[in-house]
């Protein structure tokens, strides 16, 4: 590793869509001089990023390659803070995700291009781009899939009971949906359909389909390619004229504790591009003068560039996961998470000889998109009546929950007693409420980050996560498969109520009708879901590619307003949210990226 690089045509810093990005510039012009600088580790051939079940030990306290930014308190998630973890290391969180494969609905995408006018970003123009990143391994390849891209999507290694037992649990119960084993739910058009999840796994190898191991490990011997990891970029640096002419960056000391502490300089010639995610973008352009100017004052930095929308807009999508107890002869990664020697011994022995079993899964085997059936939407009150009326009536592909069913305990370790799990997930895929997040230091990249999620502070987002426990519990204790609502991890419901807990049995309680809550059980519930609310890691919007009177930051080039030579790609940019997990957004951002530069640099064929 060079510690004081010098001149680069272009410099790139972060994590997935970063990757994208310079790994496809980068193989299409191998002579453009790229620097691309990351904050956290390499990943390159480790265990923990190429077997897809060790996902979870990157949310392990001791991890360095997450970083957890703690919220501001808020009484709308039980007076607490929220933690919210997001990749540090080479491919950013497509390194340590769950590897769930999501895609956002077509309308998501036609919505930033018509609503706010950011033309060449609408559906049809990023579908293409879609299949262009994917090879896809899940079956019949249905039109908006790929054949030839870098990263595999398969089901996995292993179909596991748990995930059969639901499917069978709701196509037997949710007879007003359609299940079935054969759907695509993540074709960008289906909705309220039971089906097996896709997962950003190889099926011939069972690793993770990761950016850097397919996009830029590659490329090692592109001598114009120079990847430099530990290396926090402080600041982007401005000319009189506000031209990005390159960045200041410090060693990050936890990962290499000898290095020193002098703030290194590199020069870019063409273009910096920032990419360090929701997170790390908005504080970049704070320390480098360009923001909002009550933030740039309180933090002591001279304003160079007036843009107020920097660090606003934050969304994300906010879950819940509810464990409850399995019988023993569930498939669960459980023994992996819960640190069993024996069992991950034998499940990576099988990985490395056959590429399958639960060392080549990510937990999740079926779940659905939703959205209220008529008797379900009078349920939910007239607070979400109106968010439906006004967002999700007129837009019949977009989900108001996701829900599914991961084959293990969903919840920290610490918390969780030694047995077999599987827990219900539930996330708002379009929350009403938004939050914010501003540097808090002028210098330091490592600094914490001032973060006001806006969780659950809109009522109707409230109504729908309610909505979400009571019908994935449904689904749970009708399992045979299920053996009990841990008290610890649910509600607690009066002993005298309907709702009342079930916390061990022998089996699944086959009652014939569903729970009749009470408006104390409802109260209950609320509680209990804005103590345990948490992020699903799939923060975006905070440099938003919108009309800068509108809050924006960057126009549909990436350009951010008034400064030259300086462009944004990473889900900052998201104008308005995903109905879906974000890894797929990132990386279809990180191809638009490679275009639109690569038009802008000359270089044909990307
Ligand atoms: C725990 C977790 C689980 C998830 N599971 C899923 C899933 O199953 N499916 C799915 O679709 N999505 C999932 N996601 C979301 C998805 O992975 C992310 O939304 C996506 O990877 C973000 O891409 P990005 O390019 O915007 O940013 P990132 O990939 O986060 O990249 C930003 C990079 O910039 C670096 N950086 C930040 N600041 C600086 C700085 N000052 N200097 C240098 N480098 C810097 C960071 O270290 C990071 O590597 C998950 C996210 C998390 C956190």
């Amino acid at each position: 590793m060079s510690p004081t690089p010098g001149l680069s045509t272009n410099i790139c810093v972060g994590g997935t869509a970063a990757g994208v990005l310079v790994g496809r510039l980068a193989a299409t012009a191998p002579s453009l001089r790229i620097l691309l600088l990351e904050s956290g580790p390499p990943t390159q051939d480790n265990p923990l990023h190429k077997q897809p079940s060790q996902f979870i030990k990157h949310l392990a306290p001791s991890t360095s390659t997450v970083r957890f930014h703690v919220t501001q308190q808020s009484d709308a998630v039980g007076g607490r803070p929220l933690i919210l973890p997001t990749g540090q290391c080479l491919g950013g969180g497509s390194s340590i995700n769950f590897m769930m494969y999501t895609r956002a609905s077509r309308s998501d995408f036609d919505d930033w291009e018509t609503e706010y006018g950011n033309t060449g970003w609408g559906s049809n123009d990023l579908i293409p781009l879609l299949k262009k990143t994917e090879t896809y391994q899940a079956g019949p390849v249905g039109s908006t899939h790929g054949t030839t891209g870098p990263l595999k999507v398969s089901y996995g290694g292993l179909y596991t009971n748990v995930g059969k037992d639901f499917l069978k649990v709701a196509k037997e119960y949710d007879t007003a949906r359609q299940t079935s084993e054969d759907a695509d739910v993540n074709d960008m058009d289906t909705v309220n359909v039971y089906g097996r999840w896709q997962k950003w796994i190889d099926r011939d190898t069972g690793t993770r389909s990761d950016v850097p191991h397919h996009f830029l490990y590659p490329q090692a011997s592109n001598k114009n390619l120079t990847v430099i990891t530990a290396a926090r970029v402080r600041r982007v640096v401005l000319d009189g004229e506000n031209r990005a002419t390159g960045v200041e960056f410090t060693w990050n000391r936890t990962i290499l504790p000898d290095a020193d502490h002098d703030v290194q300089q590199v020069k870019a010639t063409r273009l910096v591009i920032v990419s360090a995610g929701t997170f790390g973008s908005p504080g970049i352009l704070e320390r480098s003068g360009i923001g909002r100017a009550d933030v740039l004052e309180r933090i002591g930095v001279k304003q160079l560039v007036d843009l107020p929308g920097v660090g606003e807009h934050y969304q994300d999508h906010n879950l819940l996961f509810v464990p409850y107890a399995a019988a023993e002869e569930a498939e669960t990664l459980d023994g992996i998470a819960q640190g069993n020697e024996e069992f991950t011994t034998q499940a990576s022995e099988e990985w490395a000889k056959t590429g399958k079993g639960i060392m080549a899964h990510s937990s999740l085997d079926a779940g659905m998109k939703m959205r209220p059936l008529p008797d379900e939407l009078e349920g939910l009150g007239e607070q979400f009546r109106t968010r439906w009326d006004s967002y999700f009536a007129a837009k019949p592909d977009k989900p108001v929950l996701w829900t599914g069913i991961l084959s293990m305990c969903g919840l920290p370790l610490s918390t969780v007693p030694p047995g077999k799990y599987f827990s219900m997930g539930y996330f708002n895929a379009y929350p009403a409420a938004l939050g914010f997040l501003h540097a808090t230091d002028a210098n330091d990249p490592a600094a914490p980050v001032d973060i006001q999620t806006g969780f659950l502070q809109d009522m109707a987002d409230v109504r729908s996560l309610m909505w979400g426990y009571k019908h994935t519990r449904e689904l749970a204790r009708r399992m045979p498969l299920f053996r009990g609502e841990p008290a610890a991890f649910h509600p607690p419901f009066s002993k005298d109520s309907a709702a009342r807990l079930y916390e061990v049995t022998d089996g699944p309680i086959r009652s014939e009708h569903a729970i009749a809550y009470t408006e104390e059980d409802d109260r209950v519930l609320e509680a209990y879901t804005r103590a345990l609310v948490m992020t699903s890691g799939h923060g975006l919007g905070t440099c938003s590619m919108r009309p800068r009177e509108q809050g924006g930051v960057v126009d549909s080039s990436l350009n951010v307003y008034n400064v030259h030579g300086l462009k944004i790609a990473d889900l900052s940019i998201c104008p308005s949210n995903v109905g879906a997990n974000t890894y797929s957004t990132a990386l279809v951002v990180g191809e638009k990226a490679a275009v639109i530069v690569a038009v802008e640099l000359g270089i044909a064929g990307v």
